[in-house]
């Protein structure tokens, strides 16, 4: 915090400082008049867009009294994460995610050091690798033939399929299993809290906006919210960590198991407390339901409304189980990358492009910009999963025009985890089901409306018609 209103100090009694250009600023809002006035207004990744086609791909804004450098093209998300990843993998605490994050003793949120390496290399060695992501493939086989069995039962009742809980559902007991050994009935509770936490701290609230205001902190209503979604949340966390920890005779190896092992043998280097490990968890059931799970509504979304995407998709799925199924994954995830906008801190004064970037600055890489720019994107705007076809272009952290799943150390580490679940749910439901729109719903009327929060998902439900394609009962099971 101290840090922060160092950087808003040295940002305006030092004009000597080559900042990175910006549109005008007004006292005490800064940029957020534009944010307001924009189309876009609930959509802070497309009005930072707009904002960056007039000043450039390294721009400064102020949000609120928090300085914030926007970066939104390829090239500079190189500077960011291959060329200075060393100065930028450290993440912002602002007031929410502080309270979420336990003070950024988890993953997702923590400084750069000791305490994020051990922890994710824990999370990879026991559950993200390829060897576990094989072990777990009999969970994923199981959940998926869950949901096309619930499907064809709604359908044999002539109902509208709401897609979108069906495979949030499907995605998180996938995660649950993986992660804790089973499912859970606080499952549909915990995805309540989670949809009221992204959208509290995707950062444009007012505790986020003046992080020092001890006036805006006691009168606004977000730091409460954030504190009750996060008690909640931990609550439903530690009664499965307690209900655990006194049956831990049967031997199991989930990461949950391995974790609580890990705090009985103490052989960590910091002391692993139940409230980091509820931390950690919390990250995992977080960045695996989510993310996997709004990349898939909108993949099935994008092909309704595109037939003959659908139609080539569908074919190759019925002749080869294979194929296209990534090629869409790949597309969904340029068109609608479940992140857009991804948060870093400078940790040491860097200089980007002859641009100064002081240390403790706050970074976002726009990746949705990224991805639909024309620079690198023909018809960037269209859903064209055979641009993939034959292209050497893939969303490992190395090409930086497409960077979905961010770049660098920082790098998303659930990548090979989230798209096993992904392929295999799309495949299925693509092989399984012919998918009609609501009738009346013409294709160019159907809605694509992006809702507001950390992750960017659909802002109504997938509500579709599932009609079975052949042999159903057989091939499920
Ligand atoms: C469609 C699937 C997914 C997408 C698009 C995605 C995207 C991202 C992005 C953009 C980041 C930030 C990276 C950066 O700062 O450069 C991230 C971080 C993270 N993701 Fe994912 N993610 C996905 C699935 C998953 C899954 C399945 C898990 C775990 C089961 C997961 C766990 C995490 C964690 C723990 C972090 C924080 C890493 C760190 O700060 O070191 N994600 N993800």
């Amino acid at each position: 915090m101290l840090c922060k209103f160092y950087i808003s100090h040295l940002y305006t009694k030092h004009p000597a400082l080559r900042l990175p250009p910006g549109p005008p600023e007004l006292p005490l809002i800064g940029s957020l008049h534009h944010f307001l006035l924009s189309r876009f207004r609930d959509l802070p990744h497309r009005t930072m867009h707009e904002l960056s086609t007039a000043y450039g791909p390294l721009m400064l804004l102020r949000l609120g009294t928090v300085p914030t450098v926007v970066v939104s093209s390829g090239e500079m998300a190189m500077e960011i994460t291959k060329i200075h990843d060393l100065s930028f993998c450290s993440k912002p605490l602002s007031p929410t995610t502080d309270i979420i994050s336990c003070g950024g003793r988890d993953i997702a949120f923590s400084p750069y050091n000791e305490h994020w390496r051990e922890l994710r290399k824990i999370c990879m060695l026991n559950l993200l690798n390829q060897r576990r992501v094989l072990d777990f493939r009999h969970v994923r086989e199981d959940e998926v033939a869950r949901l096309i069995h619930a499907v064809t039962n709604e359908w044999s009742n002539g109902q509208l399929i709401n897609l979108s809980e069906k495979i949030f559902c499907m995605v998180n007991d996938i995660v649950l299993r993986t992660t804790i050994g089973r499912r859970s009935k606080h499952r549909d509770e915990f995805l309540h809290e989670l949809e009221g936490v992204m959208r509290l701290i995707c950062g444009f609230n007012l505790v986020d906006l003046y992080p020092s205001s001890k006036l805006i902190h006691w009168l606004s209503t977000s730091a409460r919210d954030i504190g009750k979604c996060q008690s909640r949340i931990y609550h439903i966390i530690e009664s499965i960590i307690h209900e655990r920890d006194t049956t831990l005779a049967v031997a199991q190896d989930d990461l949950l198991s391995v974790l609580l092992k890990l705090q009985k043998d103490g052989e960590l280097q910091f002391t692993l407390t139940n409230e980091i490990i509820s931390a950690v968890i919390f990250d995992i059931f977080t960045g695996g339901s989510d993310t996997a799970a709004t990349t898939l509504e909108w993949a099935v979304s994008e092909l309704v409304k595109n037939p003959r995407a659908l139609h080539k998709a569908q074919s190759e799925v019925r002749e080869t189980f294979n194929g296209q199924r990534r090629l869409v994954i790949k597309e969904t995830l340029r068109l609608h990358p479940p992140a857009p906008l991804v948060p870093r801190e400078c940790r040491e004064k860097c200089q980007i492009m002859g641009y100064d970037v002081p240390k403790g600055m706050a970074v976002v890489i726009n990746i949705w910009a990224i991805g639909r720019d024309s620079k690198y994107w023909d018809a960037a705007e269209e859903f064209r999963p055979e641009r993939f076809y034959n292209s050497s272009i893939d969303f490992k952290g190395t090409d930086f025009e497409y960077i979905p799943f961010g770049a660098g150390r920082r790098i998303c580490p659930g990548m090979t985890y989230g798209n096993s679940i992904m392929e295999l749910a799309l495949a299925s439901l693509l092989y399984y089901f012919d998918w009609e729109l609501p009738a009346g719903v013409k294709t160019e009327d159907f809605n694509m409306t992006e809702d507001f929060g950390l992750t960017v998902k659909r802002k109504s439900k997938l509500l579709l018609h599932a009609k079975p394609h052949y042999n159903f009962e057989h091939n499920a099971n």
